[in-house]
């Protein structure tokens, strides 16, 4: 029946298409690797056989390792399947950790890529294998290029989330994971657990003239951001932007405009959504929460500007 119906359609893509029709040719660098990403989620067999063809990133105890090509840049090392075979053997393991990989993605040049946290082994011994160096990802976090930052974060938060994820919350057995570690699974209470980020609001508030910014006292010294706030369950964005900004600095705001998202991998995985809202002039008075934050102020755009450039021309000397 199928097979008819598409013998039907043939004049009609032809008159449309051509005679070298594909349905390949639709399919977009983009769409076909995430499909292909979907596909290793749910196949294990195919995704143990992308594995053995893919990258590896590897991690010792959730800290990512780094290649420096000089002082300022910092790249994860993309490892091959055979590549981490040989510095597993050379570090006295077997080889067998390597099925322990997490998909993480798929480069643009479409090889599946790991990671893979080799904490039992000595680092020294790893890094020195790898020409590399583990680095905290606090740090890497802010070194790291482009797209490899999240790539990064995103492998560290999936370790992390099977690493505190092993047991059924319902009945204390083992999970097990399937080859992609997309997820992880109960046999006994059939529950299936997949990775979470917790919601997170974080907003620029403006009084029209000036933005507020705050600062807890665990932030390097000088640091100011704007307000952030764990969701609470049942809250809309907008009911947890409204009421951390009414308990932390004791304003109620309107306008709420969303800006935009990312994945923040501290302390945990969270998933912060960005917004602008505004106060107006008349209700821009602070009443600071201190057990939340140490400090928060309305600055200028002059100050901003200053404050940038300085820290600017601070990591450029
Ligand atoms: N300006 C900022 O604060 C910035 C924050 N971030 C990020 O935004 C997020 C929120 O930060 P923060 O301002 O500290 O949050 P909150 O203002 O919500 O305060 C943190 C407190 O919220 C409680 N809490 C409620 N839900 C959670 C949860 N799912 N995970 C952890 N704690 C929870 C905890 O209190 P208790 O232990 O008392 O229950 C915790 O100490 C974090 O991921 C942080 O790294 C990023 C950039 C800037
Ligand atoms: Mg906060």
């Amino acid at each position: 029946m199928i097979q008819s119906s598409m013998s039907a359609l043939r004049p009609l893509r032809t008159l449309l298409f051509g005679e070298h029709y594909s349905l390949t040719r639709f399919c977009s660098g983009f769409v076909s690797r995430m499909r292909y990403i979907n596909r290793l989620k749910e196949n294990d067999a195919a995704c143990l056989s992308a594995l053995q063809n893919g990258h590896i990133f590897l991690f010792h105890r959730l800290i990512p390792l780094l290649q420096c090509s000089d002082p300022e840049t910092f790249r994860p090392i993309a490892l091959t399947y055979s590549e981490v075979q040989s510095v597993l053997h050379k570090c006295g393991s077997d080889g067998s950790l390597l099925k322990e990989s997490i998909l993480i993605g798929c480069s643009e040049q479409n090889h599946a890529q790991f990671c893979l946290d080799v904490g039992e082994l000595d680092p020294a011994a790893i890094a020195q294998n790898c020409k590399g160096t583990f680095m905290d990802l606090r740090k890497a976090f802010f070194l790291l290029e482009g797209a490899e930052a999240p790539l990064v974060a995103k492998a560290q938060a999936l370790l992390q989330w099977h690493q505190i994820n092993r047991f059924c919350g319902a009945t204390g057995q083992l999970t097990q994971r399937n080859q992609a570690g997309s997820q992880r699974a109960c046999s006994s209470s059939s529950i299936v657990y997949y990775p979470k980020m917790s919601p997170v609001v974080i907003v620029l508030v403006s009084d029209g003239k000036r933005c507020l910014l705050g600062r807890q006292s665990s932030f390097p010294r000088g640091l100011y951001s704007a307000l952030a706030g764990f969701c609470d369950m049942g809250e809309t964005l907008e009911e947890a932007l409204r009421r951390e900004v009414a308990e932390e600095v004791g304003l109620e705001v309107q306008n709420i405009i969303y800006s935009s998202s990312q994945h923040w991998p501290f302390p945990h995985s969270s998933f912060m959504l960005a917004c602008h809202a505004t106060v107006s002039p008349a209700h821009s008075q602070l009443n600071v929460d201190h057990l939340e934050l140490e400090d928060a102020r309305w600055f200028t755009e002059e100050e901003i500007t200053c404050a940038l450039q300085t820290g600017a021309a601070c990591r450029a000397s």
